[in-house]
């Protein structure tokens, strides 16, 4: 049935088409194929299964295909080729391959492949995300760096911590909503940083909605086989009155860059007014001119932070809940921790981090156990490499599966003692950059966005650890009911929990005074 399913996304485009003209695309892509495959193979590639003529491998790619290249990798080792209809891809399957590749060689492993619809369309080739490694990707960098750093991470951590609270007051007020809250607060917490609004109050705002269909249309036409340009390259000139897929993505860009300039002004405007908070547009309009930013440029610069950060931290949020409900043990531990550090009296705050070493190895350790991103986001080579005995084209595609289970042999249990060594210091594995898992990317295009994303994990769950007691749901017959630990949605690049339900509780038959304690926060 899985199987079935991706099929049929991936052949979706053809069926739009008549039965000649996919004939045509078909014998097309073939010869296509046969030649671009065979012109720039100048030694033997990874191993890797064999598949059928034009189409290559797509039929052999399951539902959740990180797990199925792990499976691979038991047969063709840590780096192995695919043919995806034409494009050759190139899989790398643990961290040891991906270091050397995309870290010690990132001046060829830093590109991203073409996105003709989802770049280049939709959103004008100006989302950092998605575009070739070269010069206007170095300017967004260099300024979106400038604005998330370790150091200007905490000028966000004050906003952080009153988003924690709020989300404590959500959870305990309908805490059979708690997903719809967590989602509420990672886009909240992530507008807030990049514009500086005051916090949103449904998961549902409009706004929000507006800006999450950016994604949803992104991620749609970045699916393999969503649109036959990326096939065919040259179907891009068409005129507009013949190719009405590009008129209707044309119209969408020029929609959204009207709403991303729109908020860029706003911030502009108030900052001329003195009546703003910093945050991570303000920098950047403080600094557009030093980083050659053009208005259009620094507008989509900062829109683009929203979708790169809202759903992959509120999917974060929800495995912790799922490995809070599976691992009862581990969430007493961490409440013993923050008992005897906060107290009962007060919210932690991001000046507890330094003696909470559990919470921040839960952080950790639900980032490693199920990476909300396991297939990071694909990479271009940019020029012929060879890597031990393997030939590795120019313009192939790496796909890096950080569900790499060679790391731990336990990999699979929830175990966030496997950072803290004796003296209760974190201790973290080989080729991890030590954050203790891969989950953030690698090299010079590893998340942007990580220590924002850090900070704003630690102390949401350390407040909820704080404020609540998280536990399996329970049938009619009492028995508890746990939810599946291998199951996902799948949303293109970020992979969450299918939803499940649970039993959330607060900590203390006191309700008021959690209550009080986390709404002086708010106030
Ligand atoms: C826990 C939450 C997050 C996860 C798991 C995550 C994961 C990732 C991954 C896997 C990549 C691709 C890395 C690669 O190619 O090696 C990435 C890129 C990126 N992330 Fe994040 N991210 C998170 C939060 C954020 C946040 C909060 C922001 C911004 C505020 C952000 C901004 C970005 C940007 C701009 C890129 C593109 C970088 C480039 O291509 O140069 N991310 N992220």
């Amino acid at each position: 049935m899985d199987l079935l399913a991706s099929t049929l996304t991936a052949l979706r485009p053809l069926s739009l088409l008549s039965i000649n003209q996919s004939l045509l695309a078909l014998v097309t892509a073939y010869f296509l194929t046969k030649f671009l495959l065979s012109n720039n193979v100048k030694g033997p590639l990874p191993p890797g299964p064999r598949g059928l003529p034009v189409l290559g491998n797509i039929f052999q790619i399951p539902k959740f295909q990180w797990l199925k290249y792990t499976e691979w990798m038991e047969v063709y080792g840590p780096i192995f080729s695919l043919n995806f209809a034409g494009s050759r891809v190139i899989v790398v399957n643990t961290h040891e391959v991906a270091t050397d590749l995309m870290e010690r060689r990132s001046n060829i492993y830093s590109s991203r492949p073409r996105l003709i619809m989802g770049s280049e369309i939709l959103t004008g080739g100006v989302v950092i995300g998605f575009i070739a490694y070269g010069e206007l990707w170095r300017k967004l960098r260099k300024a979106g760096h400038e604005g998330l750093n370790m150091r200007a991470a905490d000028k966000y951590k004050p906003l952080q911590e009153i988003e924690a609270a709020a989300v404590v007051v959500d959870i305990i007020k309908e805490p059979d909503h708690w997903n719809d809250h967590l989602k509420r607060t990672a886009a909240s917490a992530t507008l807030s940083a990049v514009y500086g609004w005051p916090a949103i109050e449904s998961k549902d705002d409009p706004l929000v909605n507006r800006i999450n269909d950016i994604m949803h249309r992104v991620m749609q036409a970045v699916l393999p086989g969503a649109y036959l340009v990326e096939i065919f390259p040259a179907m891009k000139s068409l005129p507009t009155w013949m190719a009405p897929w590009k008129k209707w993505g044309l119209e969408w860009y020029k929609k959204d860059t009207e709403m991303f300039q729109g908020f860029y002004d706003g911030v502009s405007k108030a900052m001329f007014d003195g009546d703003y908070k910093p945050c991570f547009t303000s920098s950047l309009i403080e600094r557009q001119e030093a980083h050659q930013l053009s208005n259009h440029e620094a507008a989509w610069l900062a829109g683009s932070m929203f979708g790169a950060g809202s759903d992959t931290t509120s999917a974060v949020l929800s495995v912790f809940i799922l490995a809070m409900v599976l691992y009862p043990e581990v969430m007493r531990k961490a409440q013993r921790e923050i008992d005897t550090v906060v107290g009962s009296g007060r919210l932690p705050t991001f000046a507890d981090s330094p003696n909470l070493p559990y919470v921040r190895a839960i952080v950790m350790e639900v980032l490693r156990w199920r990476p909300v991103t396991p297939l990071a986001v694909p990479r271009r080579t940019t020029e012929d490499d060879w890597y031990k005995g393997h030939f590795i084209p120019k313009g192939a595609i790496i796909i890096a599966n950080i569900w790499d289970p060679n790391v731990y042999p336990d990999y699979d249990e929830f175990r966030p003692e496997r950072f803290l060594d004796d003296e209760g210091n974190h201790v973290t594995p080989q080729h991890t950059r030590g954050q203790g898992h891969v989950t953030f990317g690698f090299g010079r295009r590893a998340c942007l966005g990580m220590n924002v994303a850090n900070n704003a994990l630690f102390i949401t769950m350390a407040s909820i650890l704080w404020a609540v007691n998280i536990e399996p749901a329970r049938g009619t017959d009492g028995k508890p009911i746990l939810p599946s630990r291998t199951d996902f949605v799948d949303e293109a690049i970020v992979v969450r929990p299918v939803p499940f339900k649970c039993r959330i509780s607060p900590r203390s038959s006191d309700i008021t005074s959690i209550l009080q304690i986390a709404k002086k926060k708010l106030s």
